[in-house]
């Protein structure tokens, strides 16, 4: 590999999005769902679904086949009733983003926007070896589509028959991380072909194998919806127009965050969410240092994918949302408290890390809290979820759990 190509393979640069005015951004963008999954989970299952259904939507398909024979790519767009169907050739390679790649992706969307006004949403669908984070990163900062399209969120199919198996295969996640990433930065994740698992949904060995896959994908992940199907044959209104990057639609991320505190522990997969609950108003400026410390300078040893959260921000009436994919992040008002609500800092983080390591994160997050969250003065006790006391940080004996949602009491 050429230098040159070296530096293009390495991750976007860390970007720090600056608050954004929410009315200078266009209401009519495209929004880009990414489809991605493991081989033969669905995904071509998912975009014939979508694209034979009767919504009424001008939908353009970007697939990014990827094998020794085909090597080739192709969109499609698919007009609707009548319409004539157009195919373009997209260059993508597998998952990784350098020039050529993003400049093939960029170029085929801005094509496709050209055409905007008989489009409503774009598919994106990866190979089921891709990491799908590059491609958010470019759908979600491109400064050249930027006003045009608009990341809508990533579908992640898996297949219920063979899913225990394949992340059991790849447990420890170095052998093949894609199949954990797939998982670990999804928005929406489809457990589809429940049918092979059995066909009697209602005989309580088989609700009992699913809610274990269930489970299974929240301990990777606690903040994608997850929905089941067969044939992929899902309510489009979990896949068209989602809007999990919107400040605007936060209502779903508050359920979401609020929920991902109740996830159990578990401790032999080394991706995992890992919440933090505040209830202090922060100071701005610190958590974005504290987070850029995390993200970009990887201090505390987590490799973070993903990160949502809700922030209650000194001197602001505005709940502000925190969303990261990973070194890229933005941090953006999205609506007003209600007077009578409890304002709750909720971050939750989607990410790899041992064992051991999360114990350290545990004693840094605490110090980084400390230093993070504006108002605090001392802080008595630390309570960590299930588990015993820790005094200003400094007594964790178990390891830390997945979930760790950490409350701090304020003297
Ligand atoms: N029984 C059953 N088969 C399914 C279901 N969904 C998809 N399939 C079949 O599974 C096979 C793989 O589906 P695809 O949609 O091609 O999977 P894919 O993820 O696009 O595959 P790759 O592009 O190779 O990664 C096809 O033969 C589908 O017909 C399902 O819910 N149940």
């Amino acid at each position: 590999m050429q230098d040159d190509d070296d530096e293009e393979e390495n991750p976007p640069l860390a970007v720090q999005i600056h608050q954004i005015d929410e009315s200078s951004i266009p209401q009519d963008t495209v929004g880009v769902t990414v489809i991605t999954g493991y081989l033969g989970s669905g995904k071509s299952t998912l975009i014939n679904f979508i694209l034979s259904a009767q919504h009424g939507k001008k939908i353009a398909v970007i697939l990014n086949e990827f094998g020794e024979e085909i090597g080739v790519e192709r969109a499609m767009i698919n007009e609707g009733d009548g319409g004539a169907l157009v195919e373009e050739w997209v260059e993508l390679a597998n998952g990784c983003v350098c020039c050529t790649v993003k400049h093939s992706l960029v170029q085929a969307l801005e094509q496709l926007i050209q055409r905007k006004e008989r489009l409503d949403h774009i598919l994106l669908e990866t190979t089921g070896l891709a990491d799908p984070a590059p491609l958010a990163s470019i759908l979600w900062l491109d400064d050249q589509l930027e006003s045009a399209v608009r990341l809508d969120s990533i579908v992640t199919v898996t297949d219920a028959k063979n899913l225990r198996l394949q992340l059991n295969e790849h447990r420890d996640s170095s052998t093949f991380p894609e199949a954990f990433l797939q998982i670990a930065f999804a928005d929406m994740i489809i457990l589809n072909k429940v049918d092979l698992v059995s066909q009697d949904e209602s005989d309580p060995m088989v609700s009992d194998i699913l809610e274990d896959l269930e489970k299974e994908l929240r301990n990777i992940n606690s903040l994608a919806k997850i929905i089941r199907s067969v044939r992929c044959q899902v309510d489009l209104c979990n896949i068209l127009d989602y809007r999990a990057y919107d400040a605007k639609h936060v209502a779903h991320l508050e359920g979401l965050l609020k929920e991902s505190q109740s996830v159990s522990s578990r401790h032999d997969s080394s991706v995992r969410t890992f919440c933090i609950c505040e209830q202090k108003q922060v100071d701005i400026n610190k958590v974005k240092l504290w987070l850029e410390d995390i993200l970009w300078e990887k201090k505390y040893n987590m490799d973070v994918y993903r990160c949502k959260g809700v922030l209650a921000v000194h001197n602001s009436d505005q709940l502000h949302t925190i969303q990261a994919v990973r070194e890229i992040y933005e941090i953006v008002p999205a609506r007003r408290w209600k007077q009578e609500e409890n304002q709750m800092n909720r971050i939750v983080f989607i990410g790899k890390a041992s064992d051991s390591d999360y114990r350290h994160l545990s004693i840094f997050t605490v110090e980084i809290l400390m230093r993070t969250f504006s108002g605090i003065p001392s802080m008595s006790v630390l309570h960590q979820h299930g588990k015993k006391s820790i005094f200003n940080g400094r007594e964790v004996e178990k390891i830390v759990p997945m979930c760790l949602p950490l409350v701090l009491s304020v003297t």
